[in-house]
């Protein structure tokens, strides 16, 4: 893998959260009441996320996203100031509260339930206002926590300039043709092919948009087509004991081997050593590497 001596430029557009972790001994089914051992706190957000495990790897990253005027909101900016990401897109309204989810961890599976709040109060003008920093940017990711109509936008603005953009679809909601031609990689849950392309058999989705769509498992496997063969990669060298964030970390171990000029392959290997290192840990940022474990 190729780490040039440039600094790549990522602008994250999406979500910030605080994630309520309550761990359980297994997943409470429906009307079915179960005990937590603990409840605790962590950064989240799947923008926020991506942010931090890009700006860990040594990016220069600006993050675009809404919170609450509220202590949350202080707490996520701080956070994120503390990682070097840079906050000045960040916007606060007093219409909602800053976001949270809500999370069941239960033997390293989890059931996440989000409440967006002030990430749906992210706008297109918001995005409009960052335009000159889209015009340097090398990069652009965007994920689904956010309004459609500004997903939608950001990836307009970054084909307009030239510049790739990664999405990670998800939470899973089915995608339009502009999106999918406009964006430089899609990375998706197996279990969520159905909705997002409206076919659920892998083969054809990933025949159709090969060397676009990156499909990953809860294994830390990635598979996707490069127009002749498929391609299958997994990591299992750290035994993934907490699977929340994984698609966040990939996401932004791709997106850092991409701009460093590496290979489709080199990508998403990087991508599933990244994920590997965030799901040894709990909480969605808490095990995300930075440079210095890979590169001197
Ligand atoms: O992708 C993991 C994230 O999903 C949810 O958005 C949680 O905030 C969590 O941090």
């Amino acid at each position: 893998m190729n780490f040039s001596s440039e600094q790549p430029k990522i602008i994250v557009v999406g979500s910030s959260s605080i994630d309520l972790v309550l761990e359980t001994d297994k997943l409470p089914s429906s009307n079915e009441t179960v005990l937590a051992s603990s409840s605790e706190s962590y950064f989240g957000g799947k923008g926020a996320n991506q942010a931090v495990g890009t700006a860990r790897l040594g990016a220069s990253v600006y993050f675009i996203g809404c919170v609450g005027m509220d202590p949350l909101g202080q707490q996520i900016m701080r956070n994120l100031v503390n990682e070097n990401v840079n906050v000045g897109f960040i916007y606060e309204t007093d219409q909602e509260a800053t976001g949270t989810a809500y999370v069941t961890a239960s033997n390293g599976d989890a059931v996440i339930v989000v409440v967006p709040a002030a990430n749906k109060c992210l706008t297109t003008e918001h995005i409009e206002s960052a335009d000159k920093y889209f015009q340097t940017s090398d990069l652009v990711l965007v994920q689904l926590e956010v309004s459609l109509s500004v997903v939608e936008y950001t990836i307009k603005k970054a084909k307009k300039y030239g510049k790739k953009v990664g999405l990670y679809a998800s939470p899973a909601v089915r995608l339009n043709a502009d999106i999918l031609d406009n964006v430089d990689f899609v990375v998706a849950k197996s279990t969520e092919l159905y909705t997002i392309f409206g076919e659920d058999q892998r083969e054809e989705v990933l025949r159709k948009y090969f060397n676009k769509v990156f499909v990953r498992d809860d294994t830390n496997s990635t598979i996707y087509f490069d127009g002749t063969e498929m391609k299958y990669y997994r990591n299992d060298k750290d035994k993934a004991v907490y699977k929340m964030g994984m698609g966040d970390a990939f996401t932004s171990g791709f997106a850092i081997a991409l701009c460093h000029g590496n290979s489709l392959e080199e990508c998403v290997k990087f991508g599933n050593e990244v994920s590997a290192r965030v799901s040894v840990k709990k909480g969605s940022q808490t095990g995300l590497p930075v440079q210095s474990d890979f590169f001197s």
